[in-house]
C-alpha cells in the first residue's frame, strides 16, 4: 500500500514540559490509523503537531515523501491535512452554512458552493438546517457539522480528535457511517484519536497505543477484533479503567 503520511521521532514541548517524545507512525493512502490512550497521554498533541497547530521540537513529518515538518497550519490545510478538534469547536452563533464557509475559506466561490452541496448531501441531517445557528444543533449534528467543515477543505488526511465524545452510541455509528461513505468516494485517509477501544478497532487498519507521551506499541486492528486479544491489549497497553472497552 502506498504511504501517505510518515511521522518520525516527533517531540512536542509545552514550555519546559515534554508532552510527547519519539512518536512514529505511518498512514497509508485510504488508511485509518487509530490512536488510543488515557487522558493526557498526548494523543491530541500528536494530531495538533501534524496539523501545524503546535510547534514540533524534534522529528519529521513527510507527506508522500515530501518533508512538511515546518509548514504552517494554513499551508498544511492546502496540502490536504485537516484537523477536527475535540469538542467540535464550531462557531455557535454562526449558521451551519457560515460554519461550512469557514472550512473552505481558501477556495474560490464556485468550488466552495460545490463542496458545500456535496457536504450537505452527505450530512443530510443538517442540510435542512443550513440557516440555523450552529448552537441549535444536537451534539451529533454539531459533530457532523465539524466534520463537514473539515471536508470543505477537500482533505486527503482527516485528523479526528475524539469524535465520539459526548455522543450516544447510535449517533457515533451514524457519524462513522457517513465517514465511510466519504472515504469510499474520496479515498480519504484518517488518524482517529479515541478513548473508545471498540470503535477504534472497528474502523482502523492499525492501532497505536500511547501513554505518558510515548508510543507503547502498534497492532493491526484485525488482530484486536478477537475478544481475548482485545483484553490482552487493554491490559498490556492501557490498564483497566483507562479506556471505554
Ligand atoms: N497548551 C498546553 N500547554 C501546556 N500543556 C499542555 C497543553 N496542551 C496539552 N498539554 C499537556 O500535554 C499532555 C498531553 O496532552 P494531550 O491533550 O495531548 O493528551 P490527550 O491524550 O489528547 O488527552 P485527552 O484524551 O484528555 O484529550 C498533558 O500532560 C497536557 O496537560
Amino acid at each position: 500500500m502506498t504511504e501517505l503520511l510518515r511521522v518520525e521521532g516527533l517531540e512536542v514541548r509545552y514550555g519546559a514540559a515534554t508532552a510527547v517524545r519519539g512518536i512514529g507512525l505511518v498512514v497509508t493512502q485510504r488508511g485509518t490509523v487509530g490512536l488510543l490512550g488515557a487522558n493526557g497521554a498526548g494523543k491530541s498533541t500528536v494530531l495538533k503537531a501534524i496539523a501545524g497547530l503546535v510547534p514540533k521540537y524534534a522529528g519529521r513529518v513527510l507527506l508522500e515523501g515530501e518533508d512538511i515538518t515546518v509548514r504552517d497550519a494554513r499551508a498544511l490545510v492546502r496540502a490536504g491535512i485537516v484537523y477536527v478538534p475535540e469538542g467540535r469547536e464550531i462557531v455557535p452563533n454562526l449558521s451551519v452554512d457560515e460554519n461550512l464557509t469557514l472550512g473552505g475559506f481558501h477556495l474560490d466561490g464556485a468550488t466552495r458552493r460545490r463542496r458545500r452541496d456535496t457536504v450537505l448531501g452527505i450530512f443530510t441531517e443538517i442540510a435542512g438546517r443550513a440557516a440555523s445557528p450552529a448552537w441549535r444543533l444536537s451534539g451529533g449534528e454539531q459533530q457532523m457539522l465539524a466534520i463537514g467543515r473539515a471536508l470543505m477543505a477537500g482533505p486527503r488526511l482527516l485528523l479526528l480528535d475524539e469524535p465520539s465524545l459526548g455522543l450516544a452510541p447510535l449517533l457515533v455509528r451514524r457519524v462513522f457511517e457517513k465517514l465511510e461513505a466519504v472515504r469510499a468516494e474520496t479515498g480519504l485517509a484518517m488518524i482517529l484519536v479515541e478513548q473508545n477501544f471498540r470503535l477504534t478497532v472497528r474502523v482502523s487498519d492499525a492501532v497505536h497505543f500511547m501513554r505518558g507521551g510515548r508510543m507503547l506499541g502498534r497492532r493491526e486492528a484485525a488482530e484486536l477484533r478477537e475478544p481475548a486479544a482485545m483484553e490482552e491489549a487493554i491490559a498490556a497497553y492501557l490498564g483497566a479503567g483507562e479506556v471505554v472497552a
